[in-house]
């Protein structure tokens, strides 16, 4: 594996094109909050009925044109949720349309990231390209970036939580992970550069997220809307590892993951606070940041996790401190391709390794 050392460029490009990413976001979230008259973000439903967004396909325009750009087309590998398909028909052109104009409005502000931008605005096959390029399947040799362009898309469109996620991975092994969370209430204590030093405990929004695996830290800068800020906060894991005291978060939707369970699971072990329902990956933030104790999702038997709802989140909350398995206690496996195969029944993160034990047996019992 290549030495973490020699990930100075993957990480800070990452992090870099995840503030860009994130930025696009907020502007398309806030149109969408328009009259449907006069807003172009465009929800439409894919072939399993969930939503896909000019927010989802142009977050996976610019980071896959930005990785182009810094790292070259050879030997380029990403592995991402969205594909070029309704995008391209006839039908389509207004919303191809929609989404160039947010990727070119975004990449005109690439310089003020630290980013290459294009020397003029993208031709929509160029963007068709960019996202088409992100079809590899990934495995177990070799280096390859997976990326969530709008992880929690439901959350997304319903002006709620969600997270713009991009991690690298190499022989199957997270090397780094970025979490772009606009929306996450951050306490302004934890933020010491580019918020106004208003009264302790005050709240403000939006956050990156990134850590490098072995590296033991987990990182959080703001995110501020005229650019790229200038420090980073260390984050850490709670040390709670009492159930008791333990706030628990899960998927909001039912059908995501099985909340009887979790919540037979939670009073077995004698946890008293209500479950924190949050859309996306903004779950595993809430871990690594000490907000939360524990992240459960239990899908469906007949459903396949994903590798790109987990790595980036897996890696920041591991480096915080943290403890991420399945409910059979082993770790998850990113180098079976798209999916995270083998996995036993669900997925268990904790923010330290005796909370992680406690919640595992319990799991292992149920
Ligand atoms: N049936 C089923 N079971 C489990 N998981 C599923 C299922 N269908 C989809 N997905 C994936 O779940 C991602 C959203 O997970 P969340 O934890 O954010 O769930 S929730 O929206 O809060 O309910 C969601 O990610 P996005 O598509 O990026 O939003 C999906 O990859
Ligand atoms: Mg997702
Ligand atoms: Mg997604
Ligand atoms: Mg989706």
């Amino acid at each position: 594996m290549a030495a973490v050392e020699s990930l100075a460029t993957e990480m800070d490009t990452a992090v870099r094109v995840v503030h860009l990413a994130s930025s696009l976001c907020v502007k398309v979230q806030d149109k969408l909050r328009l009259p449907s008259s006069t807003n172009d973000g465009h929800v439409k439903a894919k072939d399993d009925d969930s939503p896909v967004t000019v927010a989802d396909w142009g977050v996976q325009a610019i980071v896959s044109w930005v990785l182009a750009e810094v790292f070259g087309t050879q030997n380029f590998s990403i592995v991402a949720e969205e594909d070029t398909e309704s995008l391209s028909n006839t039908e389509s052109l207004a919303l191809l349309g929609a989404v160039s104009n947010a990727v070119n409005e975004a990449l005109s502000e690439a310089h003020k990231y630290g980013l290459p931008k294009p020397d003029k605005p993208l031709e929509s096959t160029e963007i068709l390209n960019a996202i088409g390029r992100c079809n590899s399947v990934g495995g177990p040799k070799g280096r390859h970036w997976v990326l969530d362009p709008v992880d929690g898309t439901l959350g997304f469109v319903r002006g709620d939580q969600y997270a713009v996620a991009l991690a690298l991975i190499e022989d199957g092994k997270v090397l780094l992970g970025v979490l772009g969370c606009p929306n996450y209430p951050v306490k302004k204590e934890f933020l010491s550069n580019g918020c106004s030093q208003s009264g302790a405990g005050s709240v403000s929004k939006g956050c990156v997220m990134y850590a490098k695996r072995g590296s033991g830290q987990a990182w959080m800068q703001p995110l501020l809307p005229g650019g790229y800020p200038e420090s980073a906060t260390l984050l850490k894991a709670s040390t709670v590892d009492d159930p008791v005291l333990a706030t628990v978060c899960e998927p909001v939707e039912r059908a995501n993951s099985n909340h009887l369970f979790t919540a037979g699971l939670t009073n077995s072990m004698g946890v008293r606070k209500q479950p924190m329902r949050v859309y996306s990956m903004v779950k595993y933030a809430a871990i690594a940041c000490g907000d939360a104790e524990v992240f459960m999702k239990f899908a469906q038997s007949s459903y396949k996790e994903k590798i790109w709802d987990h790595a980036a989140g897996v890696v920041i909350v591991e480096e915080a401190g943290g403890v991420v398995s399945d409910a059979g206690g082993r770790k998850l496996d990113f180098s079976k391709g798209v999916y995270l195969e083998g996995l036993d029944r669900g997925i268990i993160a904790c923010s330290n390794q005796v909370l992680h034990d406690k919640i595992n047996h319990g799991a292992q019992r149920k």
